[in-house]
């Protein structure tokens, strides 16, 4: 199908938004009117940067307050969109959008209004235009597309027709089942938008907090699958009013763009085989389905000799075994039950670049994976770049793709046997593995790019996320979402802030980008793993007394129990089902990353954010006490 988007969804002016655009892959455009409005160049110059990039401009938007007004004004407004058709002319369209009235004057008859609209057409259709008429979710009368639709039918002209956009339907839980009733050609346009749920005035929800497909929590498969088998063949259209978005660097939004309606053609081709509906005759985006994830292999961190001891020192204190060096790079291995963690200080590497731009960081995840080359090219397909490392004589070759952030994502194929034995000298690990595996890893994110990093895990990785959490640091607000594979086996909790002081804003200003935030190793016995990490120095973070105090008010715990934890540093949680949740965390290597020590209990499935509070003010004095 073809792919358009709003200028309104865009940072920048008009000729970088439509350079962005263009670069993206997308077939054209909605000129939105204020970008013409502050453009200091004529339509046909816009027409012809259009030509220049190979983009059509689709729709010219919006006409606003026509129908339904006084009497005495139709006369004014048919003048006043005759003025736009001829401006539409200038740049070469011929549809434009036309939203329901919102002025409090508008009638609310039914016949005048289709009778308004008519004359419009009549206009329009002397121009070869055709006329789309969209409800706003907060038109004065006319706020449902089921409306619209009436009125369009009442109205019954050739140029004519109504403009379908999801946020208006989705927003206000509209009843979709008469989407597929409308012919597709009586469809001028469909503009297509996301949105996280959220409590609030729907003319704010739209104008600030939309998102692209894929990025919020409509379900926009079931909205689109109708309208598809209804006949709809025009563009698809993203229409995006966000004010992280009109920040954001533009050429990575226009490419989020386009990725998000690849991502809803998938959604919208599994929604039609769920249905058992019969397949429409357009290709739409199929890529191989994402593959299963066992869990994360490995983590690697770029360091260099000094940090790299001092990292690998710390790991040791925490039970793992130096079990590898390396063949033939400056690499170690460190190993533990199930977790392998690598510290790459070797020069004239990726790790090596990594290093300088970020200092002590972690540098590629690796994820395992039933089927790593089917895997590669779902990423591939959706525009991400790959990345060939260098390998040397007899080491494993593993596909890698970048990050948002570009650091690389390993695709380790499980079946395949060990991937340390071809590049390592192995030894044998020593002492009993208290820590097991990765229980999931959290990462740091500049605020703006959030939507980014989650479009990223579900369309590429197939990954499902769970609800924000927002949560207080000492010093303003963190946001966290998580990103998981179905299977739970992958867990990534993406965390950002606004604020300048909060313990993620100063780790993102320590890395100059994102970063590792935390590491959590899952154990069966938190005692004894806490135990171990103190008898070999790892200082653990201090808890302060009035948090076990308030622990005893708010469950039903032992007081022995209670007086464990406390002795421990171990903090507690539980949910609705009596799963339990212990968990410690570490001082911070620098300002840059910790370590937490989880044990899950029965069902339970969180993170025990409900101790974040306490930890982010733990962290706080910890940073003070360092202070001089
Ligand atoms: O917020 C608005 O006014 C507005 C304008 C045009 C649209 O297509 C729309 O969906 C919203
Ligand atoms: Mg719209």
């Amino acid at each position: 199908m073809q792919h358009s988007i709003a200028t309104v969804s865009l940072s920048g002016t008009l000729p970088e938004k439509l350079e962005a655009i263009a670069a993206a892959g997308f077939d054209g455009v909605e000129i939105f009117e204020n970008d013409l409005l502050y453009f200091d160049g004529t339509p046909a110059t816009v027409r012809q940067m259009c030509a220049d990039l190979g983009l059509e401009i689709m729709l010219f938007q919006p006409f606003r307050d026509f129908e339904g007004g006084p009497r005495e004004r139709l006369g004014r407004n048919l003048d006043r969109a005759e003025r736009k058709f001829d401006l539409m002319g200038e740049l070469g369209t011929d549809r434009i959008l036309v939203c329901s009235s919102v002025a409090p004057d508008t009638s609310r008859d039914d016949a005048l209004i289709a009778d308004d609209l008519f004359q419009l057409a009549e206009r329009a259709g002397k121009r070869g235009i055709q006329v789309g008429y969209e409800a706003l979710a907060w038109g004065k009368h006319i706020y449902s597309y089921r409306h619209a639709w009436q009125l369009v039918q009442a109205a019954n002209h050739p140029n004519l027709g109504i403009i379908l956009d999801s946020f208006h339907t989705l927003s206000i839980k509209d009843d979709l089942s008469l989407l597929s009733q409308i012919p597709g050609d009586k469809i001028v346009f469909l503009q297509l938008a996301d949105a996280p749920i959220m409590n609030m005035d729907v003319m704010e929800w739209s104008r600030h907090f939309r998102s692209f497909p894929g990025q919020g929590d409509f379900d926009l498969g079931a909205f689109l699958a109708p309208i598809l088998q209804a006949g709809y063949r025009g563009p698809l259209s993203l229409e995006i009013f966000n004010d992280g978005f009109r920040a954001a660097p533009t050429r990575l939004t226009a490419g989020d763009g386009l990725r998000s309606l690849r991502y809803l053609e998938e959604m919208t081709l599994a929604t039609l085989v769920r249905q058992q509906q019969s397949l429409p005759d357009v290709p739409l985006f199929a890529p191989p389905p994402p593959a299963q994830y066992q869990g994360v292999e490995f983590l690697e961190f770029a360091v260099d000799e000094e940090s790299g001891a001092r990292l690998g020192k710390a790991l040791q204190g925490f039970g793992f075994s130096r079990s590898g060096e390396h063949k033939s790079k400056a690499v170690t291995l460190y190993q533990q039950g199930d977790i392998n963690l690598i510290l790459n200080a070797e020069p004239d590497s990726f790790a090596h670049a990594f290093y300088v731009s970020h200092g002590p960081s972690l540098c590629a995840a690796a994820f395992s994976t039933d089927h790593a080359q089917q895997a590669l090219q779902r990423a591939k397909l959706y525009g991400c770049k790959s990345f060939e490392s260098r390998v040397g004589p007899n080491e494993r070759h593993i596909p890698a793709v970048r990050a948002p952030d570009g650091s690389l994502q390993y695709l380790v194929d499980a079946g395949e046997g060990s991937i340390y034995e071809s590049d390592f000298d192995l030894r044998p690990t020593s002492g009993p593995a208290l820590l097991q595996r990765i229980d999931h890893f959290a990462i740091g994110l500049p605020a703006e790019t959030m939507d980014n990093w989650i479009l990223h895990f579900r369309a590429v990785f197939g990954f499902v996320t769970e609800h924000e959490w927002t949560l207080p640091d000492p010093y303003g607000l963190m946001k966290s979402r998580v990103v998981r594979s179905s299977n739970d086996s992958v867990r990534i909790p993406l965390n950002i802030s606004e604020n300048r002081n909060t313990a993620i804003a100063r780790s993102v200003s320590t890395y100059k980008g994102s970063g590792l935030q935390h590491i959590a190793f899952s154990t069966s016995d938190i005692f004894a793993a806490v135990a171990q990490a103190r008898s070999n120095g790892v200082p653990l973070l201090d808890i302060p007394d009035n948090y076990y105090d308030d622990l005893l008010a708010r469950f039903n715990l032992d007081d022995d129990f209670v007086a464990r934890l406390q002795a421990h540093n171990v903090l507690y949680d539980r949910d609705a089902q009596g799963g339990e949740f212990l968990h410690v965390y570490s001082a911070p290597f620098e300002e840059r990353f910790f370590f937490e020590m989880v044990q899950r209990l029965g069902s339970y499935d969180q993170y025990g954010a409900a101790n974040a509070p306490v930890r982010l003010a733990a962290q706080a004095q910890l940073r003070r006490r360092q202070t001089i």
